[in-house]
């Protein structure tokens, strides 16, 4: 765009004076014979304005075009794994092609739209040159015009055309690049439905979180209610831990914790100050999230730990490792943590990144730190070691959490139990147990899942917290690291196990 300006005002200038010096010599040479081409010229500026919008509209249409290409490109190579696994490659080819024949088809319009314009331009000069040869010879026959005029006056003509001409040209660029320019400008000027204009800052945040009567449904599909007067309070230096079927609207209210999202009624609150109210970037740095898919940058693992922290040492980065039980892993890498994680982190397994998603949390020291399934593709005994050193770090600190692991819920000091939105249950593992609701029969899933299907195993396992707790291994001690495998557990059950959410759903089907 802002090459075609430069260029193209420095042509449109040019030609603009010349232009207006033929037609002041012309009309000084002979005035009726400058009538002709002052009356065609008009017809050929409306002929220039009628093909720039439809030219402009065409440029527009070929943005669109080979953006959607580069979105299927894009999506392609991002998801090359997905699309082999399921041998999906010439699907995938064809979509491209399809997409890239619709740019090729708007580009041919384009180019007959041109050529068309060009036709009709020249056809106009040709018709004026006929036009001013047959009427200035007329007056030169009649006497009313010396012979020598007509010539000067036909120069004059000449260069007047070529101006013309080239105006069409710098016409067609600036249209181009207007109809290319309209998008961009478009994302430029959009203003974000999100309030961001708050200023609070605190100087301490003690990290109370107040769900006060929240409903709340996505952008997209406003007709679809996804929290309905939903209210709870985590007190500073709680652990809650948010549990419920798939779909009930657990990560949905860590996304408006994080004011992704705006609630359509009612409020949150942090340490009883509406979350708007407080300025982007303290808040961001005052919550942090550990997201159930963690998204690495391709850089080093120390770069990726620090973050947005402007201020972080080395010293930091390896104490947030160490906490986040990345440490080791990260030592035994051949260049530590200079190692590049990759493009999105691909060279990272599943929990590695979790891991260094975790240690670039806590390395921001945060008031609130929110974990929406951020230990789910860790073994059983990292995220034990990952949940111990959270629990301990974190004191004082206020942990929302979303787990599929009984094991990592039942630690939390509070647990609140949505189902479709709603606050079903709340209290500690111990008082929901007592209760019969949704919370008792998953419990009692899992622990059966457990257990050989036996049921009688539930109320065998209640006193002793830790074996209901870590259903399949028994750990020797804070720090031992000794594990043992309880018998008779199988394989299929533990895997059954593992997942919260799974039993959840599955109980709630029948
Ligand atoms: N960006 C979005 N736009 C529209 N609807 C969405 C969006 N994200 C989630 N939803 C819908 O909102 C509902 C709640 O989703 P949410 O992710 O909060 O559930 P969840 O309880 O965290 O589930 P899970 O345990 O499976 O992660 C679902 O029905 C989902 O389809």
């Amino acid at each position: 765009m802002s090459d075609t300006v430069a260029l193209n005002v420095n042509v449109f200038l040019r030609n603009i004076v010349q232009m207006g010096g033929s037609m002041l010599f012309m009309l000084t040479l002979c005035w009726r014979l400058s009538l002709v081409p002052f009356i065609v010229v008009p017809i050929i500026l409306v002929a220039s304005k009628i093909f720039g919008v439809y030219y402009d509209f065409l440029a527009e249409k070929t943005q669109e075009a080979v953006a959607h290409s580069n979105d299927v490109a894009e999506e392609v190579l991002s998801t090359m794994r997905t699309v082999r696994s399921f041998a999906c490659e010439e699907i995938e080819g064809d979509r491209f092609y399809d997409k890239l024949t619709d740019t090729l088809n708007i580009t041919k319009k384009k180019a007959f739209a041109y050529v068309g314009y060009l036709w009709v331009s020249e056809l106009f000069q040709t018709v004026i040159n006929v036009a001013v040869l047959w009427y200035g010879g007329h007056l030169v026959l009649s006497g009313k015009l010396n012979k020598d005029l007509l010539v000067a006056f036909l120069l004059y003509q000449m260069q007047l055309a070529d101006n013309i001409r080239q105006l069409g040209e710098v016409w067609t660029g600036l249209m181009q690049s207007v109809g290319a320019a309209r998008k961009v400008c478009e994302y430029i000027d959009r203003k974000p439905d999100l309030n961001m204009t708050g200023h609070y800052i605190p100087e301490k945040v003690t990290g109370k979180i107040e769900f006060r009567n929240v409903c709340f449904s996505y952008p997209t599909r406003k007709q679809n209610p996804i929290l309905r007067n939903l209210s709870f309070t985590v007190e500073p230096g709680e652990v809650v831990a948010l549990v419920g079927p798939s779909g009930s609207g657990k990560s949905s209210c860590i996304a408006l914790l994080e004011h992704f999202y705006e609630p359509s009624d009612g409020q949150i609150l942090i340490d009883g100050v509406p979350i708007e109210q407080y300025e982007h970037h303290f808040i961001h740095n005052t919550i942090s999230l550990v997201g159930q898919e963690p998204v690495l940058f391709a850089r080093s693992v120390e770069e990726n730990v620090s973050y947005g922290v402007e201020t972080c040492t080395k010293a930091d980065v390896i104490e947030a490792s160490k906490l986040a039980n990345a440490h080791s892993f990260i030592e035994n890498t051949r260049d530590q943590y200079d190692t590049n994680v990759g493009e999105k982190g691909s060279q990272m397994s599943g929990g590695q990144k979790q891991r260094i998603a975790i240690a670039r949390s806590l390395v921001r020291k945060p008031a609130i730190l929110l974990l929406d399934e951020a230990t789910s593709a860790l073994d059983t005994e990292s995220e034990h070691l990952v949940q111990e050193a959270i629990y301990k770090n974190l004191k004082g600190r206020s942990v929302i959490l979303i787990a599929h692991r009984l094991s990592t819920v039942e630690k939390a000091n509070k647990i609140i139990l949505i189902n479709k939105g709603v606050v079903e249950q709340m209290g500690t593992h111990e008082e929901l147990l007592k209760q019969e609701g949704m919370y008792k029969t998953l419990v009692q899933r899992q622990m059966i899942g457990n257990a050989g299907d036996s049921p009688a195993v539930l109320d065998a396992a209640r006193p002793k917290r830790s074996s209901a707790t870590a259903p399949y291994i028994h750990r020797g001690g804070p720090g031992s690291g000794a594990l043992s495998i309880s018998p008779p557990h199988s394989m299929a059950q533990s895997l059954l196990a593992t997942s919260f959410t799974q039993s959840t759903t599955s109980m709630q089907s029948k």
